[in-house]
């Protein structure tokens, strides 16, 4: 099973984000947090910063819309360049039209659920989808302790995607990091979003090789990933 490690550009220096994006070559994606002081109490970016990214690097952007009104916005992420766009649930009014309308202007559509948002009432919207994001932190902030209590989240939507036989990728985003890494590849997690474990190291580049690493090996000896 391939592992991901998407560093997120929330704990780099907006200052100079062309040259952020650039410093984690190797990376899969570049996860960019997109926050409109509505559906999170945080303001970060939008889509003229998402287009001048697209041109800065050819590390594809992996944009995770935390905003009101998302079924309005995520397609002009799409325009914007995004190779993946993740909208959350809680703020979607049309879910499945969104995935569909993401998917045929050309990115992957991904849906993401807050820590209290439990999975088993989407089991059936998955198929739309080419990606799920779970929360391991309340949405709004890099930095914040991971939330154990999410793994058996993790666990459970694993289930469902062998159960469907999907190829759904399941991404797991806040505090993730050395310590926290190998409990979510255990628990089925196969995407890693980490902001402050990536451009908090010294050599973020680095840091991305290492979280990839200790993912791959966690994977190899997850039961969930030895039936594949
Ligand atoms: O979406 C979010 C926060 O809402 C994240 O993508 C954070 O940017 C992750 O930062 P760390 O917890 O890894 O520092
Ligand atoms: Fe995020």
């Amino acid at each position: 099973m391939a592992v991901q490690i998407n560093p997120s550009i929330l704990s780099a220096d907006f200052a100079r984000l062309a040259e952020e994006a650039r410093a984690v070559e190797g990376a899969d994606w570049l996860h960019v947090d997109v926050m409109d002081n509505h559906f999170v109490p945080n303001l970060t970016l939008g889509v003229p910063v998402v287009e001048s990214l697209a041109r800065a690097t050819d590390t594809p952007l992996d944009c995770h819309l935390m905003i009101e009104d998302v079924d309005r916005w995520a397609p002009q992420y799409v325009e914007a360049g995004a190779g993946s766009v993740t909208f959350h649930v809680e703020a979607a009014a049309a879910p499945v039209r969104l995935a569909r309308e993401i998917r045929a202007k050309g990115a992957r559509a991904s849906m993401a659920l807050k820590p209290a948002t439990p999975i088993e009432p989407y089991e059936d919207l998955l198929p739309e989808l080419d990606m799920l994001l779970i929360m391991t932190v309340e949405p709004g902030f890099g930095g914040q302790a991971f939330l154990d209590i999410m793994l058996p989240k993790i666990r459970r939507t694993r289930e469902l995607i062998s159960k469907h036989g999907l190829e759904l990728w399941l991404q797991v985003d806040g505090g993730v990091s050395a310590s926290t890494i190998e409990r979510c590849a255990e628990a089925g997690a196969d995407v890693f979003v980490a902001g402050s474990a990536v451009y908090g190291a010294s050599d973020p580049a680095q840091a991305v090789r290492a979280l990839r690493t200790q993912a791959q090996e966690a994977t190899a000896h997850a039961a969930w990933a030895c039936d594949h």
